[in-house]
């Protein structure tokens, strides 16, 4: 037989224990709509029971539409095709492998779930430790139809004469196909080193480290999806949260989850971790640097210590024919013995208004002939409302925005500061606040989370409560996912936290992702080469402290292999950080295409049309996605001149927007001007190189790079 006729009956082979799994899962469908309504019929009948079977009921319930929805869930996502993977093994077993357990109505297997433990020699057999798999076999499908296989023969010892090997690698098949406007998740082809990072353990921190290209990103949701599996009431109940770098990232892999049938799992970037705070920009690299310094604690627990600028000065009162008086030097006494309470400010109100009460009587008590008892002052000067006026201006209630925007007072900030910031970095963050409409940038977000627990929450006025009685009968499940249910704001009980790009967030962002995971364990991925942060050290101390100290234990992967460039585009990448990186931090790139990358020179004034001329081009050399990169100062500009060329598949970012994110082919605009741009140069061009699959134009002024940098 010719082998394209071996594997079209290959293909039939595997189709037809497609279509049976398909028909069983058409069957698994009705039975779990069916379990979802016996679910709440249950709940209706509970009603009428006495309370100890009410809560068996309801438990039964719980679990029944919580299985039903998972199962659902998983069917309905969308992805490329249910069964993806095959194992013959020396036993003369067959085990297919896929994105959901399902098994016949005899209860025997007909798909592994891909992260059950038994189907682990799919991702871990290799042709040195075959884990008696003789042949591994990748299922490519379009919706119910395969439409391709490929097989590893990892026992060609053992094969049989009647076992058929075919095709050519599913990896280098999936790197090679053309990216589009989201990641895709890779359940089919996870390689080894990876594997073995996605099946670690739960606990303490699990740090994944790699260059670019390496698979961290997928590596940390393909964990997320296993862990899940694996330990679902705790990981799902308490939630699991996904930090990234920036909203343009989140959206790319936010198919990813959902593709394995999870959608449960929270995605935030550093712009929008904070409720109700969303960043509108981004600070220049020396001011974010101070922004995300440690040393911005110090400046804030000194801030909220000082009165408010529309605080009144002085305290009159008069009483019983007396007039009462505390100057400003007096006030102040009063507000730093308040502020050494233990208390936040938002929560000190009260205390304030006691402090202010006895200063008067101490102020009465030293006039002479004026005889007055100290409890008859506090009482009823407490019930007087030019009292209570004056406590709510003097001791306001204040929000984090407020506190920053007063910052913008460079007096007030230098007051703040002391001797903690230079007088240059006080006048860079003050002009960074002074205009109120520019709205918080990325590295505010901190410093306002920072700020709402040092100022703490304002006391909450009472609200009636309302009838509860629906709301008792309702089961845990669905008080944690049901319909209407939001976790508490800036909740902070995660049960897992994955960082992402970890090696670029600052202190202060460590502080505040460590804040929402009180009790969680950890998954961190990153890449020291490419950070953007200027001091490692102090992040490490303040990444250290988010984990719960140095005794937390730690695990660590590295991986090696850079799936995403070609080796052409590596090579050429891997010369502008030969000085900031040691050969072992360089991964591999395994996949040739035989293309150079371009580099053309122009004049700087030919920079945009030369930009949008490289980007015609490469749009119709490669089927999925462009990239221009460019500094940010040029990104308007560059927007504007593509506009029209092809929304779908062309992208304009600056060089850290374009962190963790992919395109088929990437123009470079002027490489010399992302290095200026950034506290960490190279390594910022260095990302932006590292980020297209098949092709890279790099458009430069000067004529000796990337030689003389
Ligand atoms: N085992 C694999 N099979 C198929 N594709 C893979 C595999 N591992 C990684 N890839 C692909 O390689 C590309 C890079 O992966 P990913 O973005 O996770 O890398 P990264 O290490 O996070 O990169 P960076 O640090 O540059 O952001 C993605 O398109 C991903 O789908």
């Amino acid at each position: 037989m010719s082998e394209t006729s071996v594997r079209e009956a290959e293909i039939a082979v595997e189709q037809k224990h497609v279509d049976i799994v398909y028909a069983r899962v058409a069957e698994m469908r009705d039975e779990a709509e069916a379990m979802r309504t016996r679910g709440d019929q249950l709940a209706h009948g509970a009603r009428d029971e006495a309370v100890f079977e009410q809560a068996a009921m309801l438990f039964e319930r719980d679990v029944m539409v919580r299985h039903a929805n998972q199962i659902l869930r998983s069917l309905d996502a969308e992805h490329e095709g249910l069964v993806f993977g095959r194992l013959d093994t020396t036993e003369g077993e067959t085990m297919y492998v896929g994105r959901l357990g399902v098994r016949d109505t005899e209860f025997d297997n007909l798909v592994t779930d891909w992260r059950a433990p038994a189907a682990a020699p799919f991702y871990q057999a290799t042709a040195e430790m075959p884990m008696e798999v003789i042949r591994r076999r990748v299922i490519r499908s379009t919706g119910q139809a395969v439409v391709d296989i490929d097989d590893d023969l990892l026992m060609p010892e053992a094969r049989l004469d009647n076992m058929p090997v075919v095709g050519e690698g599913a990896l280098m098949a999936s790197l090679t196909r053309a990216r589009g406007e989201n990641m895709r998740d890779i359940v089919a082809t996870i390689q080894r080193e990876q594997d073995e990072a996605i099946r670690a353990p739960w606990r303490g921190v699990t740090e994944i480290t790699g260059g670019p290209g390496t698979g961290k990103t997928a590596v940390a949701l393909h964990r997320v999806a296993y862990l899940l599996y694996r330990d679902r009431r705790r990981m799902g109940g308490s939630g699991v949260l996904v930090v990234g770098p920036s909203p343009a990232f989140t959206s790319y892999i936010s198919r990813v989850l959902p593709s394995m049938g999870e959608d449960s799992v929270e995605l935030r970037s550093l712009s929008d971790i904070l409720d109700e705070v969303k960043a509108t920009r981004v600070d220049p690299a020396p001011v974010a640097a101070v922004k995300g310094s440690l040393r911005m604690r110090r400046v804030l627990k000194k801030a909220i210590r000082e009165a408010p600028a529309d605080a009144p000065t002085e305290l009159r009162i008069v009483y019983k024919g007396e007039v009462l008086k505390l100057d400003a030097r007096e006030l102040a006494a009063v507000r730093n013995a308040v502020h050494n309470g233990r208390k936040p400010p938002n929560q000190s109100r009260v205390d304030a208004a006691e402090a202010l009460l006895e200063a008067l009587w101490r102020k009465a008590d030293s006039y002479e002939d004026f005889p007055v008892k100290r409890s008859e002052l506090i009482t009823e000067l407490g019930e007087r409302i030019d009292f209570h006026r004056f406590v709510v201006v003097w001791w306001q209630l204040l929000t984090p925005a407020e506190v920053l925007h007063g910052l913008s007072d460079r007096r007030r900030l230098a007051r703040a500061s002391g001797r903690v910031l230079t007088r240059a970095e006080v006048d860079l963050l003050a002009d960074s606040w002074a205009d109120p409409a520019a709205g918080p940038s990325v590295a505010d977000v901190a410093l306002l989370d920072e700020l709402r627990v040092l100022l703490g929450k304002p006391p909450k006025r009472r609200v009636r409560k309302t009838d509860t009685s629906s709301a008792e009968l309702r089961t845990w499940s669905e008080r944690q996912t049901g319909p209407g249910y939001h976790r508490p704001d800036n909740y902070d009980e995660y049960s897992h936290i994955v960082v992402d790009e970890a090696q670029d967030l600052s202190p202060m962002q460590w502080r505040m992702v460590g804040r929402r995971g009180k009790y969680a364990s950890w998954t961190v991925v990153g890449d020291p080469v490419q950070s953007s942060w200027p001091d490692p050290a102090e992040a490490r101390q303040a990444q250290t402290a988010a984990f719960g100290g140095p005794r937390t234990q730690h695990r660590r992967f590295a991986l090696r292999t850079n799936y995403r460039n070609s080796a052409e585009i590596f090579d050429l990448a891997g010369r502008v950080v030969t000085d900031v990186a040691t050969a072992d931090q360089l991964p591999h790139a395994v996949r040739s295409t035989g293309i150079d990358p371009l580099v053309r020179v122009c004049t700087e004034p030919d920079l945009t049309p030369g930009a949008l001329t490289a980007a015609t081009e490469l749009l119709r050399q490669v089927d999925g996605t462009v990239g221009i990169i460019t500094a940010t100062s040029r990104v308007g500009e560059m927007r504007s001149a593509v506009l029209g060329l092809s929304e779908d598949r062309l992208r304009v970012v600056d060089g850290l927007e374009s962190k963790g994110l992919e395109y088929d082919a990437v123009v470079l605009v002027e490489p010399g001007e992302l290095i200026r741009e950034s506290t960490t140069g190279p390594r910022t061009l260095y990302v932006a190189l590292t980020r297209a699959t098949q092709r890279l134009t790099v458009l430069t002024t000067d004529p000796k790079w990337p030689d003389a940098r």
